[in-house]
C-alpha cells in the first residue's frame, strides 16, 4: 500500500499543553515516548498514527506554522490565533481549555483622577499589540503600545505607561502588583486550528481530525 503524506500537528509547550494531552489521547492521538522526556532536545515526534507527527513550539508561533502550511494542524490560545488574524487559517473547535480573559489593567488610582470614556490617545503596554489598537480604534480611541514579551504589571509601576493589556486568569498578579481590571476585552480558550490549503488537499483527514477533537471536547 502507498504510505500517506505525514501530516503535522503543531501543539504549544507551554501551560496549556498539560490540559490539551488527554484530550489529545481521547481524541486519538499519543505522542512517542521521548515527548515526554524533559532532557530531550527532539522538536518532531512520531504518534500512534501512522501518518501523524507532532512538533512542540512556542506557544505564540503555532499559527504561524499552521498559516504557512508548515503544519496542517494545531492547537493555540484564541489570544494568539486573534492577535494574529492570519486568514490561512480556519479554528472549527472550541477544546474548552486554557480558559483566560484578556484585560486592560491600570493602578487602582488611575480611575480616582480618570475616565476612561474620556480617552483619546493612549500608550499600552502589551503583548497583544494589533487586539489592543483594534480594540481602541473601535471607540476612537489611539493606542500607543509598547510591545513587551512578559511581566507587563511591572509597567505601570516603573513608569513605562500607566495602562496594560495581558491575559488575566485568577487576577492574583495584577493584585500583588497593585493593579485593578477596568475592562474585558474577551475571553480566551485554545482552539483547534487548521490551515485552509490543507481542507481542500487533504479533506478525509482534516475533517477525521477536526470530528475526533470535537467529540473529544463533548465527552469530556
Ligand atoms: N493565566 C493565564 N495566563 C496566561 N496564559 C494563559 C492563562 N491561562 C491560559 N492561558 C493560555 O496559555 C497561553 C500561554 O501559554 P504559555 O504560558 O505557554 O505561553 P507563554 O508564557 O506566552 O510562553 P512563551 O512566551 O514562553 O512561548 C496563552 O496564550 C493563553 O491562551
Ligand atoms: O490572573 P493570574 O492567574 O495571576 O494569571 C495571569 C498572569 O499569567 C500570565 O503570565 P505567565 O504566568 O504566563 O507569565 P508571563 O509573564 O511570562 O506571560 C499572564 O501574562 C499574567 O501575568
Amino acid at each position: 500500500m502507498p504510505k500517506i503524506e505525514p501530516m503535522i500537528l503543531a501543539v504549544p509547550k507551554g501551560r496549556i499543553l498539560k490540559e490539551l494531552l488527554p484530550l489529545m489521547k481521547s481524541a486519538g492521538v499519543e505522542p512517542e515516548e521521548s515527548f515526554f522526556d524533559d532532557k530531550c532536545r527532539q522538536l518532531k515526534f512520531a504518534t500512534n498514527v501512522d501518518y501523524l507527527e507532532i512538533i512542540r513550539v512556542r506557544s505564540f508561533d503555532v499559527p504561524t506554522f499552521v498559516a504557512f502550511g508548515a503544519a496542517h494542524l494545531g492547537v493555540g490560545g484564541s489570544d494568539v490565533i486573534m492577535e494574529f488574524d492570519y486568514p490561512e487559517i480556519y479554528s472549527p473547535v472550541d477544546l474548552d481549555i486554557g480558559h483566560c480573559r484578556m484585560s486592560v489593567a491600570a493602578p487602582a488610582t488611575l480611575l480616582e483622577s480618570e475616565d476612561p470614556s474620556q480617552w483619546s490617545h493612549i500608550r499600552v503596554a502589551t503583548k497583544y499589540p494589533k487586539i489592543t489598537q483594534k480594540h481602541f480604534a473601535a471607540r476612537g480611541v489611539q493606542a500607543e503600545c509598547i510591545k513587551l514579551n512578559g511581566a507587563m504589571e511591572l509597567a505601570p509601576n516603573l513608569g513605562l505607561c500607566r495602562r496594560i493589556v495581558d491575559l488575566v486568569s485568577s487576577g492574583d498578579t495584577l493584585k500583588a502588583n497593585g493593579l485593578t481590571e477596568i475592562e474585558k476585552i474577551s475571553e480566551v480558550s485554545s482552539r483547534f486550528i487548521v490551515n485552509r490549503a490543507a481542507m481542500k488537499t487533504r479533506p478525509v483527514e482534516v475533517n477525521k481530525w477536526i470530528r475526533s477533537f470535537q467529540e473529544a471536547v463533548n465527552a469530556k
